[in-house]
């Protein structure tokens, strides 16, 4: 057998079935995919390799799916903090966007997001912000993997003048992409209380014709339910079910209130879960019964949300917090387990979006989008059980080698493609005036 590369672990985490952890294996890829898993002796007497790579002391995982955020946000990290959702959105950040989001800072922020993200692990991101297409061009020039949304909001902004205008951008988007081996496309309306009924109802028919996910941030709230009970006289669940969107392809972001019967309907139409602890928690947005959910058979996957509610893009530190928060919540330290947090983190997310056959966990014929983490670390150490290690003692300076399709995006911890110098200086100017303009007085509202 030939290959392009294999790499010789000293552990291996596919995110299989049985939650294996394999011991002394390695990988090889051809190409952009996965050739083979097999006990490193085997692989080093029956492998004709072009490269070889020993890793010792490392353990190999499936690329991070992060199933929710906004990455250009990058460039608002700490500009508002300590505020519930709707004095931080309406009073801050819809403010800022209004004065400072055009594709100029569309691109700058995704650099610094795709950055941040691949030195942390993360290969794949589910993305809605304005200006999409230059998130799209902006990741696959880096080599990452992407779904970026088509967004749907009723209200205008520089990108769009209506929740029309917003449809057709996503649709020339969607043609632009509809073959790209790196870029899927889906359908991100903003929320129940920021898109109307006649286009939640487009979303939902063009969404049948594409046959792409619809991903929306849902029951974020205690007051984003209550709005919904004053304006529709029903929960936002509800009244997304009666439009016809609660189906396997809903992928609902935060899901923080809940009732029984709402558990169930969307166990029973299949719909996925987005699970953003850090968000929730930062922006006092509630809880997500993520045992629940998982015990009522849903797909729950995790994500970042924006580097303004968060602060940070990291998943690694997500899967600790989603962890540890379930265990809380559901008064049981047996809730989310750490190879639960691990599935949600990949292979979760990975279905979510429609990508399960392709990315999520390592087994031949996947593409090759994988992490390798020293875990020589002190504080990983000693080691007794390596997934342990990963969910709730590694950090992101253990990342050292990120793939995506087979290409190598980080190589001991520096990144191949993206030149962090320029993105820092970028992302530094515009802070530079965002701030001046603060001081100034214009403000975020400009
Ligand atoms: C239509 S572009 C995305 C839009 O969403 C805003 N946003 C960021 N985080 C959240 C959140 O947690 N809930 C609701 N909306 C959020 C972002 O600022 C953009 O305006
Ligand atoms: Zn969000």
């Amino acid at each position: 057998m030939h290959a392009d590369l294999v790499i010789h672990a000293r552990w291996i985490l596919p995110v299989d079935a049985a939650d294996s952890l394999l011991e002394d294996h390695s990988l090889a890829i051809s190409g952009s995919r996965i050739l083979a898993l097999l006990p490193t002796a085997e692989a080093r007497r029956d492998i004709k390799a072009t490269r070889e790579l020993d890793l010792p002391g490392h353990l190999l995982i499936p690329g991070l799916v992060n199933a929710h955020t906004h990455s250009p946000m990058t460039l608002m990290r700490g500009l508002a903090d300590d505020l519930p959702l709707m004095t931080w959105l309406n009073e801050h950040i819809w403010p800022a966007e209004g004065r400072w989001v055009d594709p100029d800072f569309v691109r700058a922020g995704t650099r610094l997001a795709a950055l941040e993200m691949l030195r942390g692990g993360v290969t794949c991101f589910n993305d809605m912000y304005f200006y999409p297409a230059v998130t799209a061009q902006t990741v696959a020039e880096a080599g990452m993997r992407a779904v970026v949304g088509m967004i749907v909001l009723d209200f205008p902004s520089r990108f769009a003048e209506s929740a029309d205008d917003y449809i057709a951008l996503g649709l020339k988007l969607y043609d632009q992409y509809r073959d790209h081996p790196l870029i899927r496309i889906a359908f991100a309306p903003h929320s129940p209380y920021g898109v109307s009924d006649a286009p939640l109802t487009r979303v939902r028919t063009l969404a049948d014709e594409l046959e792409v996910p619809i991903h929306i941030h849902l029951h974020e709230t205690h007051d984003e339910i209550l709005q919904s009970l004053r304006d529709h006289g029903e929960r936002p669940l509800a009244r997304l079910d009666r439009l016809g969107l609660v189906g396997p392809d809903l992928v609902a972001v935060h899901m923080t209130q809940l009732e029984d019967s709402e558990i169930a309907r969307v166990a029973e139409a299949g719909a996925h879960v987005v699970h953003c602890p850090e968000s929730n928690l930062k922006l006092a947005s509630g809880f997500c019964p993520v045992a629940r959910l998982i015990e009522a058979g849903v797909d729950v996957a995790l994500g970042t949300d924006g580097a303004a509610s968060n602060n940070d893009l990291n998943l690694l530190g997500e899967m600790r917090t989603a962890a540890l928060l379930a265990k809380g919540v559901a008064h049981s330290a047996a809730a989310v387990p750490a190879a639960t947090a691990l599935r949600m983190a990949t292979l979760n997310g990975a279905r979510a979006f429609g990508l399960d056959r392709e990315i999520g966990s390592l087994e031949p014929g996947k593409a090759a989008d994988l992490v390798a983490l020293d875990l020589r670390d002190s504080h990983t150490q000693p080691i007794y059980n390596p997934v342990s290690q990963l969910v709730y003692a590694a950090g992101r300076h253990q990342v050292r080698h990120v793939w995506v399709a087979g290409q190598q995006l980080i190589r001991d911890g520096q990144p191949t493609t993206l030149d962090a110098a320029t993105i820092l200086a970028e992302a530094q100017d515009w802070a530079r005036r965002i701030a001046e303009s603060d001081r100034r007085g214009a403000g975020v509202s400009g």
